[in-house]
Parts: structure tokens; sequence; C-alpha cells
């Protein structure tokens, strides 16, 4: 009958240490339950509300065992122990147990008294186990089996969720795993849940959303942050909500560049007044700034030639806006009267104007670091005219994964600070009633990586902890519940960890992060701590309300699949014909913007791009162009005064490569040193051609010097 989960006889008896939450048994040496195994004593308790003694099961789980030797020492020499002959059984087996409650009408309760030596300790059966555990239908979700009983279920309780959960774990242990099981659960309740998915590991369960069932293919959704990345849909935030600061900063502005900074605070001003004065509100995008920029660079030049005053950069930056802003000259005045209109009422475009006067007035330079920083920013693609509406990232039983995979380390916190923000104020406004951007249903928040977003302050400073500190003391009132995923407790925010009290916690070694836990969970003792080491992946210990008792458990299989688990070299190599494929399809989309601008498709894209750039790569340097595309971050920008194609590769090494290919004297130069066109060359100027950004060669040129030439 060892190990069996029948009870009955009994497996021990209460000979050592005992206390109300723990004793110490002497085992039958016929009977040892493994370790984490479930035991109960039977004892006299008078349960809350009760006025009588009343036997109960005290129901106690095995967290220590040791065999003590009698009779023998590890001090006796060799040759004494080798004449001994000991009989087997010659031991003792002690076990220490937790003693984790009694149920009585329905409720658990801890005892008030130390089990009595010398009470007979039993197995606990499985139909105790269940019942001691039961959560009731509807709040039921079934993440797994208890960990030394795979035929108990282990249920986790719907209303805990309430208050807030925190995935622990070192590293490899089963985290996400863990994450996608209680997505799982809450999808199946008809949950709202949100995830910021900074690896993009969670973008595949959309592919696998049918496999919960009928009613479920359309369950997960994932949007990109980034334009290059897996995803439906574009997240998009407006510019005009933030301000110059926020965009500077987050655009990698440093603190200290205070003529750039001053370049883009004029520029965001001067951008809504064209957009006010045009009525065209794609000015208050980034590219609307950059048109601002590279007007007032061009405006200063002027103005110094004239001798650099304020008044001539003011006049002749409001012209060109105008004209810029309208191409129509009776428009282009009607602009200009207009933006002279507003800059004599509000002082504000004036200030502006100041601030980019003496920004560019010494030399041009912070002008063009503006525009490559904002430029940056604008290919990210997330950050535009209007905000993505709220129904594309909260609707009914669907969970929106946000993938901010490939960004930087500020843009995925201010985007964090973003989403939090709009998810916990539409709720804050659902319930009390206020007009604007609401939602009538609860939301749970996953947030993966936590310790990027909510660091202690004294650690670091981030956007998001203010807001995600907001939602853990306050969400419950409004419906917004985190699910905080680290591997570093201590690297998150103690009010913020301190306020999530349901916790699953899977294998931990770094005590540092042990103590984090405990400091953070009344309910996590020494002893299931000395534990958390020994744990196998994928086994967790839930504490705090999610649980209606302490429980160790094993994760049940998921169903949704997820990427970013241990490397399959199957899949991996796999990607190398991903690759092969992409790079098929980019050839034959560029081979059609080619089409567009030269008016017949052509038939090798080498041809194409002599007709275009003049430029002529050899064969293989266009296939490691084109593979640079499918593989690495390429971006480009074109300058239509110069004719010049300027660009970046950014590689997954670690390394950038800057070049510029020059459509009008047909000649290209990169920072690898490479005199003749290179690959990154190439890559830049095939992602202008995808991006529809180059003019085609018989408008060029011509056009431009009709509609400079009207001022200069
Ligand atoms: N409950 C489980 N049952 C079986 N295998 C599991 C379980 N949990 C995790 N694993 C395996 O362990 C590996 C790591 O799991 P997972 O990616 O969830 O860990 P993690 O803690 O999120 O890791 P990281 O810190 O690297 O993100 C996975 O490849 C998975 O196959």
């Amino acid at each position: 009958m060892r190990g069996s989960a029948k009870g009955g006889e009994p497996v021990g008896m209460v000979t050592g240490d005992s206390r109300p939450d723990y004793f110490v048994f002497t085992v039958d040496p016929e009977r040892i339950p493994p370790l984490y195994d479930y035991v109960y004593v039977e004892a006299w308790e008078t349960p809350p509300g009760e006025d009588t003694r009343v036997m109960v099961k005290i129901l106690a789980q095995i967290r220590a065992m040791r065999r003590l030797a009698v009779g023998v020492s590890p001090e006796h020499p060799w040759p004494v122990i080798r004449n001994l002959s000991l009989p087997r059984g010659s031991d003792t087996v002690v076990a220490a147990a937790r003693v984790l409650g009694y149920k009585w009408k329905g409720r658990i309760y801890l005892p008030r008294h130390a089990p009595p030596v010398g009470s007979w300790v039993y197995l606990a059966s499985d139909e105790l186990l269940r019942d001691f555990y039961s959560v009731e239908e509807p709040r039921r979700l079934h993440v797994g089996s208890l960990i030394s009983r795979p035929s108990v279920p282990a249920y986790l309780d719907l209303e805990g969720v309430k208050r807030h959960v925190a995935i622990i774990a070192a590293t490899g242990a089963g985290k996400t795993w863990a994450s996608v099981v209680l997505i799982e659960e809450l999808l199946k309740k008809g949950a709202t849940i949100v995830v910021l998915d900074p690896h993009g590991e969670y973008t595949a369960m959309k592919r696998t959303a049918f496999r919960l069932g009928p009613g479920f293919e359309d369950s997960v959704r994932v949007l990109k942050a980034r334009r290059d990345q897996e995803g439906d849909i574009q997240y998009r935030v407006s510019v005009a909500s933030m301000s110059a600061e926020e965009l500077a900063s987050i655009a990698g502005v440093p603190a200290k560049a205070t003529r750039i900074r001053s370049v883009i605070y004029g520029a965001k001003r001067l951008a809504r007044w064209v957009a006010e004065a045009t009525g065209e509100k794609k000015w208050l995008g980034l590219r609307g700034m950059i048109k601002v920029v590279q007007a007032a660079i061009d405006a200063a030049e002027v103005a110094k030639l004239q001798g650099s005053r304020l008044d001539r950069f003011a006049a002749e930056l409001l012209r060109r806006l105008s004209v810029t802003a309208s191409r129509d000259l009776q428009k282009a005045a009607a602009t200009g009267r207009r933006l002279e209109e507003i800059l004599s009422a509000d002082e504000g475009l004036g200030r502006g104007i100041r601030r980019l006067w003496l920004a560019l007035s010494k030399d041009s330079s912070p002008g063009y670091d503006a525009i490559r920083y904002l430029e940056e920013l604008r290919r990210i693609g997330v950050y535009g005219v209007a905000r993505l509406p709220l129904d594309q990232l909260l609707w009914p039983g669907t969970v929106t994964v946000v993938n901010l995979a490939g960004l930087r380390a500020e843009v995925q916190d201010h985007l964090a600070f973003n989403i939090l923000s709009r998810v916990f104020n539409a709720r804050l406004r659902h319930v009390r009633g206020v007009g604007g951007e609401s939602y009538p249903y609860p939301v749970v928040v996953v947030v993966e990586e936590a310790h990027r977003f909510m660091p202690p302050k004294t650690q670091r400073q981030t956007r998001s902890r203010d807001i995600a500190a907001t939602i853990a003391s306050e969400g419950r009132k409004f419906g917004v519940f985190l699910v905080a995923i680290t591997q570093r407790p201590s690297r998150i925010d103690p009010d913020v960890l301190s306020q999530l009290q349901g916790q699953v916690i899977l294998r931990i070694v770094n005590p540092r992060d042990q103590e984090a836990v405990r400091d953070a969970s009344e309910q996590v003792s020494q002893d299931l701590l000395d534990n958390l080491p020994g744990l196998n992946t994928g086994e967790a210990v839930v504490v705090g309300p999610l649980a209606p008792s302490p429980i160790m458990l094993r994760l049940r299989d998921r169903v949704l699949d997820y990427s970013g688990g241990d490397l399959s070299l199957a899949e991996a190599w796999a990607g190398g014909r991903e690759d092969a494929r992409l790079v098929e399809e980019i050839r034959k989309e560029a081979l059609e913007k080619a089409g567009e601008l030269l008016g017949e498709k052509p038939s090798d894209l080498g041809d194409a791009l002599a007709a275009i750039a003049g430029l002529d790569p050899a064969p293989e340097i266009l296939e490691r162009a084109l593979r640079l595309l499918a593989r690495e971050r390429v971006w480009a920008s074109y300058s239509e005064e110069t004719g010049t194609v300027y660009g970046e590769v950014e590689t997954s090494g670690g390394r950038t490569y800057e070049a510029k290919v020059s459509l009008a004297d047909r000649r290209s130069s990169c920072s690898c040193g490479s005199r003749q066109p290179c690959s990154h060359a190439v890559a830049v100027l095939l992602r202008a051609l995808l991006d529809g950004l180059l003019a085609a060669p018989r408008q060029r040129g011509g056009q431009e010097d009709a509609w400079w030439s009207d001022f200069l």
C-alpha cells in the first residue's frame, strides 16, 4: 500500500514537535508516503461559530522527511561498519508535516490546538483532498493537479483574480506556460484580457485559438507596436496627445541635447498651427513635424543670409510652411494669412518660432538631428495622427496581445504606460459614469517581464510604474486586474508587489528573490520557500486569495501555443525556409513598386534599380540586400531636395550601418567603407522603393525647381 491514496490504515504516529500549524511524526517503514503527499490526524476542535467541540480531520502536507540511524553513526570507522550486520528497517523514518487546516461546513479553518502526541497519522484519500481543495463552478479555473496526486484536480478561484496575481519563477521554470494556462481558463469565463508582450512570445496563441473549441477561433488578437513585427493591426498613439518633452525622451534625444529638444518643441507647436490653419489633421503626426523642421532649417539658412534676424526667419518660415501645406498658390497665400493671424493672436506660436530660431541660428545640425530622431520614431509606425479605437484593444471574451518586440526600452515603457492608462481610465469612466472613452466589462492586464515596467523607484525611473501602482492599489474598485510575470521579484517595486496578493510561485533559486517573495506575501512560510528550489519545471505553489488554501500543483498541459520556450532545432531550421519565402515576397513587391515608377513592370530587379537609381549591384549583393530586408531592420528616408536616399541597417547582432544613395549622382556610400554599391546601400534603396518614397526618374528635379524658385 506504499504511496497509495486510499487512506484507512495509519501511516505513522505524532511523536515529536507538535504545534497547531506543524507536527512531526514517525512513519511506518512499510507505508512511507512520498514527499509533498497529504496526511491527516483526527482531533477535537471548536470551529468558529460553534459552541461544542467536534472531531475533525486536520489535513497536512509532508514537507520534509529524514531517516535517522539507530545504533550507528557516520563517525563509526569503516572496519566497524563493515562488520556490523544492519538489518533493513533498523532506521527510523521521521516526517514533518505542515498543517493546511480542516474543512467545516464548506469553509477551511486553521486548528487552534496542536495534534496530541500519540495521534495516528493517516494518508489523506483523494476524496478528502478533492473536497478540501474544491472550488465551486462558475468560479473554478482548472489549472492542473495536485503535485503528489495527479488524480486530484487543482482549481484556482476566479474571484481571487480581483486581488491581482504575480507569477514568479526562475528563468525557464514555466512562467509563460503558467500564464498561458491562466489565460485559457479566463477566456473560457468570457474575460477581456490584454497582454503586454515584450518578446512577442504570445503571438503564437492566435494560430491555435481554435483548439479551445467552437466559438473561440477569434478569441486571440495580436496588435503590433512595430510596423515590421507580427500582428494583425498596428497599435497607434496620437502624437497630439503627447508633450514635446515626452516625444523627445521616447525618441531617445539625450536630456542634455537642449537644442534638439527645442527644435522638437517648436516643430510640434508649429505643426499644430499649420493643422489648424489648413484644417488638415495629417499635420498633427510626425511627418508634419518633420516637414516643419525641414522648412525651419531652410528658413534659418535664408535668414542668416539676410542679417540673422528673427523676424526674417519667422516670415520665411511661415511662407515656406504655407507653400508646403498647399501647393496651390491661392490656398498657400490664404494659409499664410491665417498663420500670421494666429501668430499675432497667440503667443504660443511666437514662442515656438523663437525656440526654433534659437536652436538653428548658429548652425543647422540640431535640425538634422531632430529629423533623424523623429524619422526613427515615425518608422516604428505606432506614433501617428490618431490613436487606435478602444474597441480594437478591448473586446469581450478576447485576449489582445500587444506585441512590443523589437522596440527600445523607452518605447516599450511608454506604450505600456499608454495602454495601462487607457484601460484604467476607460474603466474608471464606466464605473463613475463619466463621459469619454469607457469600457463596460472588467479587464485583466497581463504584464510579461513586469520588472522592466515597474522597478523600485530607487533602481530606475519608468513611466509605467505609477499607473501600475495605481492599478495594483485601486484597480479592484474599477475592475482592472493585474497579472505581473517576472523572474526577478526583487526588481519589482515593493508597493506593487505587495498588492499582488495571489501568487503563483514556480522554481526560484536566487535567495534575494525568495526573500522578495516572502516580504510580499504573508502566506509564504519559510518551509515553503525552502521547497522552491526543489520544484520541477511546471510545478507551482499558489498562495493568496487565488486558492482556497496554499496549494502545490503541477500545471496542466496548455492548449494554446506560445513561442520563446526552449529552442526546438526542427523549428529553428524551418525558420531558414521562412526567410527564403520572405525574400521572394519582397522581390515581388519591389518589382511591382518599380513597375509603378517606371510605367512598365521590369523582369529583373537589378535592371529596375539601374533604371531608377543608376545603381547596378552585382547579383550576389542584390540577394544579400534582400536577405537583409527579410531578416534585419532597414530604414530609409528620401530628400527630394538633394535627390538622396539616406538610411540605416541595424543587424540583430547589434551593428548599425549608415548608407546613402544619391540618385542624382548615381553613387552610393556606406559606413561599412565600401565604395561599390554594397548590400546595405542596396537594402536602403529597396526600403525607400518599398515604402513608396521615391519619385519617378522623369519627375525628379523639374517640379522641384519650379516650386522653390517662387521664393528663393
Ligand atoms: N507545465 C509544464 N509542463 C511541461 N513542460 C513545461 C511546463 N512548463 C514549462 N515547460 C517547459 O519548460 C520550458 C520553459 O517554459 P517557459 O517558457 O514557460 O518558462 P519561462 O519561465 O517563461 O522562461 P523565460 O524566463 O525564459 O521566459 C518550455 O520549453 C516548456 O516546454
